[in-house]
């Protein structure tokens, strides 16, 4: 009988896995996630590439527990995710999805999510840096006491949506939770700031479990496994070499749309 309060004992390693899962939007005919079954074991990293549309932010938002599958079952360390206590599983992930919002509060609050006394400063400045925004914030008279917007404080800042998307991904940094998920979260990033970020993510994310949605299969290939979504099922899995090689396939037709852009 699940119990919903099962405790995380847990805090460092987690494996996360997808059981024939099949799930519709309340009032849906059609399903947007059929029969999905797969596994990231402890520290591995996961992409999700396919089209608009094809069910990759529905299958976070259900690993997210915003919905709860009536078919199949996901898991985290064995365990269906209803059986945790729901706070104590939320902690669990440092998330960060196309649609973030930033609060009107300080750049500081934004990126602790608390009140002052809590926020550790240095920690602050560090994943501004790694998230490659203490430029801009060097620049500002209040620096991290700035305010998010103008709408509460005339010298308030409004970021631009690259710069924003950063001060999310600052958020999940300074988070630091033992799974990683970036849902197309340097889609607003400059080319020089999206290689940048991807290039220091081996260490930003370290040996964590973590999962990348990206259009851009390039900043995918570093991922030990990749799961190509088409209408809510799982068409393709495997390595970048590996996917490559069905010249015929999903993963080729449009790695080849990219690449003539880069060629
Ligand atoms: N709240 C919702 N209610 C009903 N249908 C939804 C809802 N959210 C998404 N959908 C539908 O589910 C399907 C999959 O959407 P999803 O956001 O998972 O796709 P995606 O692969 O992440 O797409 P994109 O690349 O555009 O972000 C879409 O057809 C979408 O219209």
């Amino acid at each position: 009988m699940p119990h919903n309060n099962k405790h995380i004992t847990n805090r460092e390693n987690h494996e996360i896995e997808f059981r024939n899962v099949s799930f519709k939007y309340p009032g849906a005919e059609q399903y947007t996630i059929k029969n999905v079954s797969l596994k990231i074991p402890v520290g591995k990293k996961l992409a999700i590439v396919g089209l608009n549309g094809a069910g990759k932010t529905t299958f976070i938002k259900l690993l997210m527990r915003l919905y709860d599958p009536p078919e199949g079952e996901i898991l985290l360390d064995g365990v269906n995710i209803k059986e945790y206590d729901y706070k104590e599983y939320l902690k669990l992930f440092s998330v960060v999805f196309q649609d973030f919002k930033l609060l009107s509060f300080t750049i500081k609050e934004n990126i602790s999510l608390a009140d002052s006394e809590t926020t550790d400063g240095d920690k602050i400045l560090d994943v501004l840096k790694d998230a490659g925004l203490s430029e801009r914030i060097k620049e500002l008279e209040y620096g991290i006491e700035t305010a998010v917007s103008k709408k509460f404080d005339e010298k308030g800042i409004e970021f631009s949506g690259g710069e924003s998307q950063k001060l999310a991904i600052a958020r999940a940094l300074y988070k630091d939770a033992p799974i990683v998920i970036l849902d197309e979260a340097t889609a607003a990033l400059d080319p020089i700031s999206e290689y940048e970020i991807y290039s220091k993510f081996d260490t930003l994310v370290g040996d964590k479990t973590s999962i990348f949605i990206s259009h851009r299969l390039s900043s995918c290939r570093f991922c030990d496994c990749i799961a190509v979504f088409h209408n809510g099922e799982i068409i393709q899995y495997g390595k970048h070499e590996e996917l490559l090689k069905d010249e015929n396939s999903k993963y080729a037709e449009l790695w080849n749309a990219q690449a003539q852009y880069y060629n």
